[in-house]
């Protein structure tokens, strides 16, 4: 359903309400309204959000769409310009993407309902949930078109994907170094027959132009997949020649990786609003295999101060985990069992997520695949 309703246009409550009985003035209002309208749809505004401004007093509240969260502030964007929000009790189930209505004064009154939401259990809680970001239309899969492209993690994203009720597209990089793109799309496409997949170089502009009509107005997209893939060299094409945006909001961390630190939602040329949030990378890390990560607590502290981020432990330079071994200090067979564990576990969960989804979640992915792909052709 969400997917028919993506690419309509609002007619927002307040502002119609504020068109007075002087004409002038009405319509100088109207083409303010038009404005705010177009500003708003732009950030992903849309009747889903506007059916809940119910009663009056609703209506005559402002709405703000949350662009990043501090830890004591949030950075919001309404029809009249950016503020800054500092958080309160009120606050706390508000994340990275939701829709919030202000007072006259700018103060927060409620959060609007979300039409999807990522979230995860917070670490080493088993009730706490920890909110990524909401309202995201289109998450890219982003798999590199070589050896590392493995199909139990592409499930693995995919149930995470239908978990957040997003709609996912497969992002194939390093086209320009296969020789063969078909054959791993033929892979995706027998596992998942109606899948929107994509094969692209992520280093061209050019190249990415073909996800473009994921990015036009009214669109958020989120980007996840491993280490290395090219999520972030996928980002700055996407952002085109504000890829200088991104290097201002990225820093390197004592290991030399890349942090984003700021601001989260980034307006793509294309329109729509692109999300790189840390919560976001993180997903694909700390979620699936912290079971296993805690029986082996001393393998995932010391993978910590390996010199590559997704280091195997094999024969890579800098791996510390080989170094405890030389040394005496860890066990192969220790190694050997957490090896054979998170194979395990990455494939127990693609099955277990896959078995929930095929009752409840696969049909719907069908439909707001098929949906999608309908929309897109009437575009
Ligand atoms: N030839 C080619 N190289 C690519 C492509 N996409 C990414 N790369 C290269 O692959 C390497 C990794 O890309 P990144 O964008 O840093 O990967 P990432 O997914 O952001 O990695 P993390 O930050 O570890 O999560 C870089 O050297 C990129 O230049 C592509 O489509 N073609
Ligand atoms: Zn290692």
């Amino acid at each position: 359903m969400k997917n028919l309703n993506r690419f309509s246009t609002i007619k927002s409550k307040s502002a119609s309400s504020s068109i007075s009985s002087d004409s002038q003035s009405a319509s100088k209002l109207a083409i303010k309204s038009e404005k705010s309208n177009d500003a708003l749809t732009q950030l992903g505004w849309r009747p889903f959000f506007a059916q809940q401004l119910v009663d009056e007093q609703s209506r005559h509240f402002l709405p703000a769409k949350v662009m990043a969260c501090h830890r004591n502030k949030f950075e919001i964007q309404t029809e009249a310009g950016e503020l800054t929000l500092a958080i309160t009790a009120k606050m706390l189930d508000i994340t990275v993407g939701d829709w919030i209505l202000l007072n006259e004064d700018n103060h927060f009154q409620q959060r609007l309902a979300r039409h999807s939401l990522f979230s995860r259990k917070a670490p080493g809680s088993k009730v706490q949930t920890q909110l990524i970001a909401a309202n995201v239309d289109t998450v890219f899969i982003v798999s590199s078109l070589n050896k590392d492209f493995n199909m139990s993690r592409i499930e693995r994203y995919i149930a995470l994907a239908n978990e957040a009720d997003v709609t996912p597209v497969f992002v194939l990089t390093k086209a320009d170094l296969c020789d063969d793109t078909q054959a791993y799309i033929k892979q995706i496409l027998s596992v998942f027959p109606l899948a929107m997949v994509e094969a692209v170089n992520a280093l061209s502009q050019e190249s990415v132009t073909s996800l473009q009509v994921y990015c036009g107005p009214n669109q958020t997209v989120a980007v996840m997949g491993s280490s290395g893939v090219g999520k972030s060299t996928l980002i700055n094409s996407l952002l085109e020649d504000t890829a200088q945006l991104t290097s201002e909001i990225r820093e390197d961390d004592s290991k030399g990786r890349h942090t984003t630190t700021g601001r989260s939602l980034h307006q793509m040329p294309s329109g729509g609003l692109l999300l790189d949030t840390p919560g976001m990378r993180e997903l694909q890390l700390a979620d699936c295999e912290h079971g296993v990560s805690e029986t082996f607590e001393e393998i995932t502290l010391l993978a910590q101060q390996c010199r590559f981020g997704d280091c195997q432990h094999q024969s890579e330079p800098g791996c510390a985990v080989q170094v405890a071994i030389t040394k005496g200090e860890l066990e192969v067979r220790r190694l050997m069992s957490y090896q054979k564990l998170l194979r395990e576990q990455a494939l127990n969960t693609a099955t277990l997520a896959e078995k929930r989804a095929k009752d409840r979640s696969q049909s719907k992915y069908y439909r707001s695949v098929q949906d999608g792909a309908r929309s897109l052709k009437g575009k």
